[in-house]
């Protein structure tokens, strides 16, 4: 499903009209009727509603919903924000047929007469403002939202939650929360952002008919259908060198564990061979738990010679000199797919230019923390606007990018952006990245497309967890990063 900035979608809303010539007025028709059926498979028809409107667009689909609901036998009211006066275009024909049915019409004045017309109120349907707004509210916008954030009513907001931008980038500090936010068309960027998801409620994508341009350029979300329809199929007549060949270099005397965790991860996911690098002291550490793996020392490595698929290095390496200089030493030498994860995106920062150098391609995949340290800016700043800085980082450096979060962010040096969903709290424990790591590993080396292999990784990450804890294995407290093996296999059989 596509994800849209406000330019984006205001060009697919000028496409569909002037390309396609589908009138405005049509669209408008289109998003109130589609929200009015939602509401109704929500909201019983002995709710009293309120629709809040305001002076552009998203007020015209408020004067459908209101039309379409009253005709359904609901008991709707409407409050502008904005004088007749204000109400103009595509909106102000919606309004003109809505005049005349005897809905209930307020213009608002203050605080005290919003409250006598919310009394024995149900729900709220927020049309007021949605993506054209800019900065911070104004009255009386503003008031009407605080006000109605601290009633304990559903709350349904028709594209965006008012106040909430569409792109990213914008700071605000109001906007009303929603239950649900129905979307025109596709889900805004915003949607996305930890800052402002919890204003959204839940989303809703609803079809309204637009005709986007030929080639859209937008951000993606990866699902489960997505996995579906590109999933490395296990030929019958494979054999495990098929399924490639794989190097996890990582673990340290006082971190024994990450590797073996990353290493179990790409095996259960359909690595064919594994070999571990790691300190001598660690083999016996961790070898009884992966008997499937070969090992060897990180001494006797030789990049330039063994033939791996792919690579993954940093997991629980430390940040000693000599740990450097194993990294510096693999991202110069390994001549296939790598990917740099914990201690070796710590070493990047001082040595990004030695990604420029690499002929093969190479994954990055930094948390918020350790994706604001590479870019030298706060956490706080990365999370204003990940799509930009990620794409921005992916270009520049030449590199695939998996930014973790609970919304993970894959960008290919291309700059095409495609984020996942899924995954739970459970996953906010050490070990969770090291797990996904041995996924994403496993994809690489089993072929297809490298940011598909990538998407596939982080969604059957985040499904494993969602799996454990909706199947009430554990729960988002107990989970642990090693549980997650279990729940790779769990959501691979529902492919099956
Ligand atoms: N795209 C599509 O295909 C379709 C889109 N549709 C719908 O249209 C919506 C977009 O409509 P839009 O462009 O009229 O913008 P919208 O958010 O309603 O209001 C803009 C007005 O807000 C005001 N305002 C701005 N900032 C403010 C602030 N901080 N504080 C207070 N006020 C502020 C400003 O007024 P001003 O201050 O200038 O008087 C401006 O005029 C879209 O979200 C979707 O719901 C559907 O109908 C069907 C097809
Ligand atoms: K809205």
């Amino acid at each position: 499903m596509h994800i849209v900035t406000a330019k984006e979608m205001y060009e697919v809303d000028s496409h569909t009209v002037q390309s396609a010539g589908i009138d405005g007025k049509i669209l408008m028709e289109n998003a109130g009727r589609a929200v009015a059926t939602n509401i109704e498979k929500r909201v019983a028809n002995t709710c009293r509603i309120l629709i809040f409107t305001g002076s552009g667009n998203n007020g015209g689909d408020g004067f459908v919903i209101a039309r379409t609901l009253h005709l359904r036998g609901y008991h709707v009211e409407v409050v502008s924000l904005v004088d007749e006066e204000k109400i103009n275009g595509d909106a102000k024909f919606h309004y003109d047929i809505l005049k005349k049915l005897s809905v209930p019409f307020h213009f608002y004045k203050s605080e005290n007469q919003l409250r006598g017309i919310l009394v024995h109120t149900e729900a709220i349907v927020d049309c007021m403002l949605g993506i054209g707004v800019k900065g911070h509210l104004k009255s009386p916008y503003k008031e009407v939202v605080g006000q109605l954030n601290k009633l304990s009513i559903y709350k349904v907001a028709v594209d965006i939650p008012t106040g909430i931008p569409a792109d990213e980038g914008v700071e605000v500090k109001d906007g009303l929360y929603a239950n649900v936010t129905f979307s025109i068309q596709y889900p805004k960027i915003t949607a996305f952002l930890e800052r402002y998801a919890s204003y959204y409620g839940e989303w809703v994508p609803l079809d309204i008919g637009l005709i986007p341009p030929i080639k859209p350029s937008f951000v993606q979300t990866w699902g489960r259908n997505n996995v579906q329809a590109t999933l490395p199929k296990r030929k019958r007549f494979a054999h495990k060198g098929t399924f490639g060949k794989g190097l996890v270099i990582g673990g340290s005397d006082e971190m024994p564990g990450s590797v073996m965790m990353t290493a179990r991860a790409a095996l259960r996911s359909g690595a064919g061979l594994i070999t571990i690098g790691t300190t001598r002291q660690n083999i016996p550490a961790i070898a009884s738990y992966v008997p499937e793996a070969t090992y060897k020392t990180v001494d006797e490595m030789d990049f330039l010679s063994d033939q791996y698929t792919s690579v993954a290095v940093g997991m629980g390496l430390g940040r000693t000199e000599k740990a450097f200089s194993l990294i510096e030493q693999v991202i110069r030498q390994v001549k296939s797919l790598l990917l740099l994860d914990a201690d070796a995106l710590y070493y990047l920062k001082q040595n990004l230019s030695l990604l420029k150098e690499r002929e093969y391609p190479t994954v990055l995949t930094p948390h918020a923390g350790e994706m604001a340290r590479l870019l030298g800016i706060t956490t706080e700043r990365l999370l204003l606007k990940p799509f930009t800085y990620s794409k921005a980082f992916a270009k520049e450096y030449n590199v695939h990018l998996v930014l973790k979060g609970p919304f993970t962010i894959i960008t290919n040096p291309q700059g095409e952006q495609f984020v996942i969903t899924n995954g739970n709290v459970g996953l906010a424990k050490g070990g969770s990245g090291d797990v996904l790591a041995g996924i994403l590993l496993s994809f690489m080396m089993q072929g297809a497309c490298l940011i598909t292999s990538l998407c596939n990784g982080c969604w059957i990450h985040g499904a494993s967890a969602d799996h454990l804890i909706e199947n009430g294995r554990y729960s988002k407290y107990d989970l642990l990063a090693t549980d997650l093996m279990e729940g790779i296999g769990s959501v691979f059989h529902t492919f099956s």
